[in-house]
């Protein structure tokens, strides 16, 4: 009998992706499905343009209670399972969850009635999961609930994984809505807190059977900088580990992707980028003679974006590279981000806002990818750059660290210590020297299209994780 999965996510790519979260709950359980387990996804029905443009049917319809209110709710199957490579289902609570974004103002009770509305699905079910795999703090409460909620009481022998995707963010909730967790023995309280408040990270961290982390290099990063998590994840070590997340070859591969100008392999390299950067330039009015370098993100502290103008007004003062910014998050740096380019015209430009199409045309045009990140749990864009055969310019911190190796070392990227102005611009010059070596740049472009960040050793991984668990090792 296969092994039955169910991830719990806010997101998931195709459905509804803000970041990188999407990406790995969209990827994981097909290549979990692909090495024999039946591993499915459930998330919240949002208003997008994915669930306006597929059907839906209803497999189960309930009211959940969330503290004194009462919420009718339906579980959704997309009706044609061909459309995704794994079984997904949706929590559907209208006037809640059924929003046009992701995230909003009243996330505490949306992601509350949403984590309920998943159990009470769970428990309905004839057939239980093997394991149930929850994602960052929206589903942190799953956990606790499936252990200590008295009504849940059947599932507390499933074991529960968590994977921290990124820590920053911990689902903080003042104590009085302590009542809208199903009942429990008050006396566990302790469970849910953290520095005086109900913590669903924390919580997490807590109650999971196994805790899990993005990159190897994030876990032991934590231990020293987790948001006020670090003593909670030294504590719980033993039953902490991190695996390198995967990449999906199928959604992220030059030789396929129909969002791109021109599809390329390793032996059409040189034509196949250089057709994607001359649309890039003509599009957005760089100089494709000279070497392009883009950065894709959130415009976050995290990602080290509020450097960026001052580090890329420095970078472009000599007029000899091309910059592309595709990102939005904090108004200050899209601001800022936004005003370069009339200054430096012709050499730089920013999308401000999110473009799937564009980000998939950057990663294949750009020469480099830059990550000046100051914190990164794993980091997807330098796995998509390097099989689209782009230079990444990362810093050495988490998931960066441990995927990209600097050109001085033998190594085919660039890498530097510090979020500074000063080592961004210095990595920008050893770029443009090493775009002057033509050959050797060319030859690293091969290179680089051969490393395998394919989901398949991780996903792996996590198979070999859920088995290491039994009861008496929780
Ligand atoms: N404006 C825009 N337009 C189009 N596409 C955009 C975009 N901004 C971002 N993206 C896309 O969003 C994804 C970002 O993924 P990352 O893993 O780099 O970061 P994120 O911080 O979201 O994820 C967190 O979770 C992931 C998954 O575990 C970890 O890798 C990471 O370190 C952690 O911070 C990529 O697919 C990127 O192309």
């Amino acid at each position: 009998m296969s092994m039955k999965i169910i991830h719990i996510s806010a997101e998931c790519y195709p459905i509804a992706k803000v970041g990188g979260l999407a990406d790995v709950v969209g990827a994981l359980p097909k290549y979990q499905n692909d090495i024999g387990a039946e591993s499915s996804v459930i998330m919240p029905f949002y208003n997008n343009k994915f669930t306006q443009s597929h059907k839906f049917s209803t497999i189960f319809e309930a009211t959940l209670k969330l503290g004194n209110q009462d919420f009718k709710y339906s579980i959704l199957k997309i009706e044609k399972a061909s459309v995704l490579e794994f079984n997904i289902y949706f929590v559907h609570i209208n006037g809640l969850l059924y929003t046009e974004n992701v995230y909003s103002d009243d996330d505490t009770d949306r992601f509350l009635a949403f984590q309920i509305g998943a159990l009470d699905w769970i428990l309905s079910l004839e057939t239980k999961p093997n394991y149930i795999h929850c994602h960052d703090h929206h589903t942190g409460l799953i956990p606790f609930m499936a252990q200590e909620s008295f009504k849940y009481e059947t599932l507390n022998k499933i074991p529960v994984i968590t994977t921290i995707h990124n820590a920053q963010y911990q689902g903080w909730m003042s104590y009085d809505h302590l009542f809208k967790i199903p009942r429990f023995n008050i006396e566990r309280v302790g469970l849910l807190m953290w520095n005086d408040m109900i913590n669903p990270l924390a919580t997490a961290i807590k109650c999971a059977w196994r805790v899990t982390t993005v990159s190897p290099s994030y876990m032991e990063e934590l231990k020293r900088n987790a948001n006020g998590l670090e003593s909670l994840l030294a504590h719980e070590t033993l039953k902490c580990i991190g695996i390198l997340n995967g990449i999906d070859s199928d959604v992220w591969n030059p030789e396929t992707d129909d969002f791109i100008i021109k599809n390329y392999k390793k032996t059409s390299v040189a034509s196949g980028k250089k057709a994607n950067k001359k649309w890039l330039c003509a599009q957005y009015n760089l100089d494709e003679s000279k070497p392009l370098f883009a950065f894709i993100g959130r415009l976050v502290g995290e990602k080290g974006a509020e450097i960026l103008p001052s580090a890329l007004n420095e970078a472009l003062r000599a007029n000899d590279i091309s910059v592309i910014v595709l990102g939005s998050g904090a108004k200050d740096t899209e601001g800022q981000l936004s005003k370069l380019t009339s200054r430096y015209s012709g050499y730089y430009n920013a999308f401000i806002g999110y473009d799937e199409k564009l980000s998939h045309i950057i990663y294949a045009g750009a020469d480099f990818l830059l990550m000046p990140s100051r914190v990164e749990p794993c980091g997807l864009n330098q796995m998509y750059a390097l099989r689209y055969g782009t230079v990444p310019v990362v810093r050495r911190i988490g998931g960066l660290k441990d995927t990209v190796i600097d050109i001085g070392d033998d190594g085919f990227g660039i890498c530097h210590n510090e979020v500074s102005v000063q080592d961004i611009v210095f990595s920008i010059s050893r770029g443009k020297e090493f775009y002057k070596q033509q050959k050797e740049f060319k030859a690293n472009q091969k290179r680089i299209m051969s490393i395998d960040h394919s989901w398949k050793v991780s996903a792996k991984a996590y198979i070999d994780l859920y088995q290491s668990i039994n009861y008496r090792t929780k």
